[in-house]
């Protein structure tokens, strides 16, 4: 199977050979843009091609940042619109694809790549692993009260007092609001992809960035400097559910803020928050532990590292600790021993030949490195080796993260 980089003149046969692996039909022009697909870049998308030159498979990849533990932001490839024709599949195109676009990744000096995935069998065999979580919250309004917070009495109430003010606004008028205030939230966010201003001025992707309608609440602080949203429609009928598409903040007293907002709508019988942290404070923080019912926890974003040194030293690090990492990435047939020393928040990783602590795949290197799964729960699942009993809780100690990895981008 031959892979072929598309061109401007051919990536309307991209789009359609895309549509039809996934079983769909292009969505017709609207005004205003809107569809996902016009973000993708034409000169990052390939063809998988037939020896009778038919175009059969495609895969695509944005420009992405990524917010790596202690804030540090590195460039990614975020892998999407990966499809082979229906008549065509289990014959290698997708192998291929993969194998073609991780050389290029490296090529372009990239030490990660990212994406979300349709199925949870296809990526790990290509060295992806799930590395951030995410869960729906629903709340029944009458369940909502908050609880006095126990430590410092109005810390963390987020009220809308005299320090911000709440108004709501509908998504098609407020889009550079949305994109000022997103883009600092994700600087601040482990595991949060930028949305680059093109994903905006095309309205690409899901809400809120796609025309579909929307009422914003926009946080202000007391300068009347906006410093959160909250996304959401109200389903009409009997149910009169609130659903939140995101509520986008970097500062926890905005986003309480910004719940009890919500969650004191009129005519609303439950909010339906679609995309919090799987830890997030909300839940903790009604009187009643059991007001919100999380339901469809799930992964999110799948890493895959192309460069294991590279990835490891440029992440913030909390402990310092040394561990050995026998690391086997058996799709590109690699292999590296490495010793990782973390001093004061900086990692230094070298080749050794010192007996490892762990033995893993990479794929699961990839759960543990954004700290969204511990190392010792892939212990205990059978998937990572460790060498003697400490192991599992030094990997643990030493992967842990100042704050749980979360993305809420969709691509
Ligand atoms: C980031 C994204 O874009 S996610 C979107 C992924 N795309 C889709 O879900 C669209 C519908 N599905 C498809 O287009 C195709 O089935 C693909 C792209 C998932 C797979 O393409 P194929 O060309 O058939 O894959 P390929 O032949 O290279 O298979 C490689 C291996 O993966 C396995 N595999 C491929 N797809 C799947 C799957 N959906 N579930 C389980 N195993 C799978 C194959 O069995 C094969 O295993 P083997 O090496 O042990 O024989």
């Amino acid at each position: 199977m031959e892979i072929r980089q598309t061109t401007e003149q051919d990536f309307d046969v991209f789009v359609s050979t895309m549509h039809a692996a996934f079983g769909l039909h292009p969505e017709p022009p609207v005004d205003g843009g809107g569809q996902w697909w016009s973000a993708l870049e034409a000169d990052r998308c390939l063809f998988a091609v037939t020896a009778d030159g038919k175009r059969v498979g495609t895969a695509g990849a944005h420009s992405f940042e990524l917010t790596l533990p202690g804030e540090v932001l590195v460039p990614v490839s975020g892998v999407t619109a990966v499809g082979v024709l229906p008549s065509h599949r289990r014959q290698g195109a997708l192998s291929s694809l993969m194998r073609h676009q991780l050389a290029e990744l490296r090529a372009r000096g990239e030490f990660l790549s990212v994406l979300l995935a349709s199925e949870a069998l296809i990526y790990r065999r290509f060295g992806y692993g799930p590395a951030t979580y995410t869960a729906g919250l629903t709340v029944p309004r009458h369940r909502a009260a908050f609880a006095v917070p126990r430590v410092v009495a109005g810390a963390a109430s987020g009220s809308v007092g005299p320090s911000g003010s709440v108004e709501v606004v509908r998504s098609s008028d407020c889009g550079e609001v949305m994109e000022e205030v997103y883009d600092r939230y994700r600087r601040s966010q482990p595991g949060a992809l930028s949305r680059p201003h093109r994903w905006w001025s095309l309205r690409a992707g899901q809400p809120p960035i796609s025309p579909a309608p929307r009422y914003v609440a926009v946080h202000r602080d007391a300068d009347g400097v906006p410093d959160g949203y909250a996304s959401y429609t109200i389903e009409p009928g009997a149910s009169r559910t609130m659903k939140v598409d995101e509520v986008v903040t970097a500062d926890d007293a905005v986003h309480t803020a910004l719940a009890r907002f919500l969650l004191e709508h009129d005519l609303v019988s439950q909010v339906s928050f679609k995309h919090v942290p799987t830890d997030h404070p909300l839940r903790w923080q009604f009187e009643d532990f059991r007001g919100g019912e999380v339901t469809g926890v799930g992964d999110w974003l799948w890493v895959r590292l192309l460069d294991v040194p590279g990835a490891l030293t440029a992440r913030g690090w909390f402990a310092d600790g040394e561990i050995v990492l026998d690391v086997e990435d058996p799709f590109l047939g690699e292999h590296g021993r490495h010793l990782l020393t973390v001093r004061d928040g900086k990692a230094d990783c070298v080749p050794t030949d010192r007996e490892p602590d762990l033995s893993l795949d990479v794929s699961d290197l990839a759960s543990v490195y954004l700290g969204g799964t511990a190392p010792s729960t892939l212990v205990r699942a059978g998937h990572v080796r460790a060498h003697h009993p400490g192991a599992a809780a030094r990997a643990d100690a030493l992967f842990r993260t100042d704050r749980s990895p979360h993305c809420l981008h969709w691509f």
